[in-house]
């Protein structure tokens, strides 16, 4: 298959090289697919599309976008030669501008800018909207014009930092959902910035996971999801517990001491009592999340544990427990 972005040996520091944003990242996007980029905050998820856009430059390694080299240290192609589209949280539309002049406003080369305009404008649902300012327009259909504005020019790449963290949850959902279909059927490549790991397993086609400046993985979502590499990656992804010394104790498993062992909360068995790993607990604490509630327990061996469920829990002790099939390990 062949790639639009390659990014090889990648290392971007601030402070005069005190402190490293990026450490020698590699990876590549092949063509037409979305890659997800998610990390805890500092983990240089900005600065990695910063450096791909242009708006940054490495301190040492090369960005190939569309197999021509657009960054290294001794080449650097200015941002707006990159043909790349950027979609921000914060849209950055011209206030001053209707919907169809802010799309015509990127298409500086096109010949046939009303007619591109209204393609694009059409593809995200806005038709009749053409004339109306940003101000005249909800949180949702003001990203859709970015999205347009940022489609128009056909670009090789389409960057999106944080798209919908200014929306509401029920529109975040809708509108997602919406954008990534639009996107596959354009066919465009894309690397989207999010904290929401839900949008990330919903729309990308791989993750990208940061720590520190560090690729610590790259998968599909599925196999993110269910063979996370470390501890990390497997909490970015939900409520994790690690199976410490006391609580394998707790619990009689067997497992070995030398490996860090973890469980997701979703595979915690409330009122268990056909698993393979079973204790006794008491509630020490119960708060209420509306759909769920949350559990501080104390188990059988004087272990406490967090746990969160959606099943009712009557009386002050229950028991709980897991199966050796949902234990995730890692060689850390
Ligand atoms: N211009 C800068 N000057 C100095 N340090 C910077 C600069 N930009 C980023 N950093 C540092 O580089 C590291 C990575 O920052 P970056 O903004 O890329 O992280 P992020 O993953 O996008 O974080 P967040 O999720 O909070 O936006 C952080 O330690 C940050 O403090």
């Amino acid at each position: 298959m062949d790639r639009i972005l390659e990014v090889n040996n990648l290392t971007k520091s601030f402070n005069q090289g005190k402190s490293f944003a990026l450490k020698n990242l590699n990876f590549h996007i092949d063509r037409g697919h979305i890659c997800a980029v998610v990390g805890e905050s500092g983990s240089g998820k900005t600065t990695l599309i910063r450096l791909i856009a242009g708006l940054e430059n490495p301190d040492q390694g090369e960005i190939i976008l569309n197999n021509y080299l657009v960054s290294s240290l001794k080449k650097v192609v200015a941002p707006e030669k990159r043909n790349i589209g950027m979609v921000f949280q914060e849209y950055a539309l011209f206030p001053h501008l209707n919907v169809m002049d802010n799309i015509i406003y990127g298409l500086t080369k096109s010949k046939n800018k009303k007619e591109r305009a209204q393609e694009v404008i059409d593809l995200v649902g806005l038709t009749n909207f053409e004339k109306r300012y940003p101000h005249e327009l909800s949180g949702g259909q003001q990203q859709r014009v970015a999205l347009a504005r940022a489609l128009a020019p056909k670009p090789s790449l389409l960057i999106l930092d944080e798209p919908f963290s200014n929306l509401d949850a029920m529109m975040r959902h809708q509108l997602r959902n919406e954008v990534f279909n639009i996107i596959k059927k354009t066919g465009v490549t894309a690397i989207f910035v999010t904290h929401d790991t839900q949008d990330a397993l919903a729309v990308a086609d791989e993750i990208l996971i940061l720590q520190n400046g560090q690729l610590v993985q790259k998968d599909e979502a599925s196999k993110l999801y269910n063979q996370p590499q470390s501890i990390y990656v497997a909490s970015l992804f939900g409520n994790t517990v690690q199976l410490n010394k006391g609580l394998k104790k707790a619990f009689r498993c067997p497992l070995k001491e030398d490996c860090c062992h973890a469980i997701r909360n979703e595979n915690i068995t409330i009122n268990a009592s056909d698993c393979e790993y079973v204790t006794e607990a008491s509630i020490l604490k119960r708060t209420f999340l509306g759909t769920h509630s949350q559990l501080l327990l104390k188990l059988e061996n004087g272990e406490n544990l967090t746990v969160v469920t959606n099943e009712a829990v009557l009386g002050d002790t229950l028991k709980i427990g897991f199966n050796s099939k949902d234990v995730l390990q890692f060689d850390e």
